[in-house]
């Protein structure tokens, strides 16, 4: 299994046209946050408008709202219970986000069926956390989307049914071959499938594990595919970056918060956009 290249990040990371709008840069709807978990979704949401995303609205739980917008006053909220918001919604992302706090409850089932109802096939879903938890706990059919699934192990393991013991390169292809999607397992060095080809993330630390840091690699990705054209290489560029962010501060810091991480988004982009 081949590390992820940097020239491949580097090539991802386009310099930004003088003659572009917010809506060059991607519409995207993160949808979680139930009254337990606000904080995953908040988190999730100020890495996407870090990563640069054009336009965001988060669907979460009303209790959230405040808390949402003094962290993050650029996103537009919208309550998740009200249907009328999600069926007016949905259809204008061209990324959504789904999973991060959403919770595995009667109304998480709810919120995630009326989105799966309402995604259409052009839109790009990135599908996280509770979210991989619901496809298996209620046996849920999956739309004909893009999709990126950023399952940690124990949620692998409950969407391909493949033991964390068991999850080597061939076990793992089999399923991706049949879930057709972008299959990004995190670990210490997360590797990330497609049908054609898996890459695995050279950096990572353990200064990272902490609860939100996969909530803000969800976002994360979702900002990067809803600007670079190719999406494997978007995803790949996303996670690289996540870990490259924690690995420098982790050489001054015992431990490294996804918040932290966040404030660094733009400027990593920065460093590794392509020159000339
Ligand atoms: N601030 C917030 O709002 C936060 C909200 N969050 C939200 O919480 C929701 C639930 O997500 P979740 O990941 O915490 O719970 P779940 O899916 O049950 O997985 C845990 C189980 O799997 C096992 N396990 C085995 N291997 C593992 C591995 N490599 N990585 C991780 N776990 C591994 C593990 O074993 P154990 O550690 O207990 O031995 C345990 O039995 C979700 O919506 C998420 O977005 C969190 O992001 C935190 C911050
Ligand atoms: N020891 C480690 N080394 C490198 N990365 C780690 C380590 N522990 C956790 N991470 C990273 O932290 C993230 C954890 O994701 P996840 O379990 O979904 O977190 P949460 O759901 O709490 O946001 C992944 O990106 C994973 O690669
Ligand atoms: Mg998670």
């Amino acid at each position: 299994m081949k590390n992820i290249d940097l020239s491949v990040v580097k090539n991802t990371i386009r310099v930004r046209p003088n003659d572009s709008y917010k809506g060059t840069y991607g519409k995207v709807g993160l949808i979680g946050g139930n009254t337990n978990f606000g904080g995953a979704i908040i988190m999730a949401t100020e890495a996407a408008l870090n990563s640069g995303a054009g336009l965001i609205t988060t669907l979460t739980d009303p209790v959230n709202l405040t808390s949402l917008h003094d962290h993050a006053p650029e996103a537009m909220f919208a309550n998740y219970n009200d249907d009328s918001e999600l069926e007016k919604l949905i259809p204008t992302f061209n990324v959504i986000v789904i999973g991060p706090g959403l919770g595995t409850n009667k109304n998480s089932l709810k919120i995630i069926s009326k989105v799966f109802k309402l995604v259409n096939n052009k839109q790009i879903l990135v599908i996280d956390s509770s979210a991989i938890t619901m496809i298996n706990q209620y046996d849920l059919t999956l739309p004909d989307n893009q999709i990126i699934f950023t399952p940690h192990q124990m949620e692998w393991q409950r969407l391909s049914g493949i033991k964390i013991s068991d999850q080597n390169e061939d076990n793992n292809m089999k399923v991706v071959n049949k879930l057709d999607s972008i299959v990004v397992l995190k670990s210490h060095h997360t590797e990330i499938y497609n049908k054609e080809k898996v890459f695995k993330n050279p950096g990572g630390t353990p200064a990272q594990a902490t609860g939100g840091m996969g909530d803000t690699l969800a976002g994360m990705i979702g900002g990067f595919v809803a600007q670079f054209s190719n999406e494997y290489n978007a995803v790949l560029s996303a996670v690289f970056l996540h870990s490259a962010i924690a690995d420098e501060l982790a050489k001054n810091q015992y431990v490294v918060l996804p918040t932290h991480i966040i404030q660094r988004i733009p400027e990593f982009m920065k460093k590794y956009e392509k020159k000339g």
